[in-house]
């Protein structure tokens, strides 16, 4: 029998578990805090006794799906925003599965993207999708994801890309002024240095810098908070900033793709967001590319609103290799 399956999507913060008990149908959703196990066995194991899980038909899982936050290449796999490390086969042979699949999450996310209706995105600003087209896909979290999806005869084929470490790229003096602040801590400043939950730390101690203002001890969900709230106008300041940085961004991914397929916005912080998101200039700033602004013009941005869109990716190629 090949079904329960187990899917896992491991972010730098959260582990989020689910049993597919057909395909497609996910029962027992649970999200683990990474910080509180010392290894991904542990989550594994802490999941697998939870009475959800169990209730789901957990014990006679033996497919497993894995989604990971970092690059995949081989049975070792180092995550890139936390300190678990594991050996695909050891963890297979641990938990005496049948088969394990370990891929990128952003990847993943990638394959989940054709499956999407309206009901699990929302477009912002213009733009039509071309039929076909390449799919570009960011997404900030506790990092920044990057893949993309190009056609093929086979079908879709998703990128095992790292392109939240490409390098920051500043488009006027304020954020030119966030590079330099971050050139003091950091010899390489990547993208994800500041689109990410962190990020938006580095970028509110920066801004306070540059105003001359005392910086406070804030988390990434407080200086949301008061930024939405109009309660502290650097915090403000920083969400502005962070919606367009992912706008030059995806407007960078999206030519260096071709993605006439439009460009999608995952990760946990744009959602949480909600409306301002749209209402901000994310999709002025995408346009923004001089002799390209025509060209990107036509292409669509979407947010995913699907809270375990990793999921649909993952079901999908598990489901692909139970069948060969
Ligand atoms: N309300 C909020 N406002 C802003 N940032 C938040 C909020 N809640 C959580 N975060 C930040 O979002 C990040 C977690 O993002 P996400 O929920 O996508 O987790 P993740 O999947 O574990 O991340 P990743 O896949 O990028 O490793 C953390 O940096 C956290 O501080």
């Amino acid at each position: 029998m090949t079904y329960p399956h187990l899917l896992a999507d491991i972010g730098g913060t959260n582990a989020r578990f689910a049993v597919e008990t057909a395909p497609g149908k996910l029962e027992a959703i649970l999200i683990l805090p990474c910080a509180n196990y010392a290894t991904l066995s542990d989550a594994i194991k802490s999941y697998l006794a939870t009475p959800l899980a169990i209730e789901a038909g957990a014990s006679q899982v033996r497919k497993v799906g894995i989604a990971i936050a970092n690059p995949v290449h081989g049975d070792l796999i180092q995550m890139t925003n936390h300190h678990w490390s594991f050996s695909i086969q050891s963890v297979k042979n641990e938990f005496n599965f049948s088969t394990l699949l370990v891929i990128n999450d952003f990847k993943a996310l990638a394959m989940a993207l054709p499956f999407l209706d309206q009901t699990q995105k929302y477009q912002v600003g213009a733009g039509r999708a071309q039929e076909g087209g390449v799919i570009g896909l960011l997404g900030a979290g506790t990092g920044l994801g990057v893949s993309g999806l190009i056609p093929s005869k086979s079908g879709w084929v998703a990128l095992d890309s790292e392109g939240g470490h490409t390098s920051f790229a500043p488009t006027n003096a304020r954020e030119i002024a966030i590079l330099q602040f971050a050139l003091q801590t950091y010899k390489h400043v990547s993208s994800e240095r500041l689109m990410s939950g962190a990020g938006l730390q580095l970028i509110y101690r920066a801004l306070a810098d540059l105003h001359k203002v005392t910086a406070d001890d804030i988390d990434p969900p407080e200086i949301m908070r008061r930024g939405l709230e109009n309660e502290c106008p650097i915090c403000s300041e920083v969400l502005t900033t962070f919606c367009e940085l992912l706008g030059t961004m995806a407007s960078n991914l999206a030519i260096t793709l071709g993605s006439k397929g439009g460009i999608y916005i995952g990760g946990g912080i744009v959602p949480r967001l909600g409306s301002y998101f749209n209402q901000s200039h994310f999709r002025q700033r995408f346009e923004q590319k001089g002799r390209f602004a025509n060209y990107l013009e036509q292409i669509p941005t979407f947010v995913i609103t699907e809270p375990y869109p990793a999921f649909i990716g993952i079901s999908a190629m598990l489901g692909q290799i139970s069948q060969e």
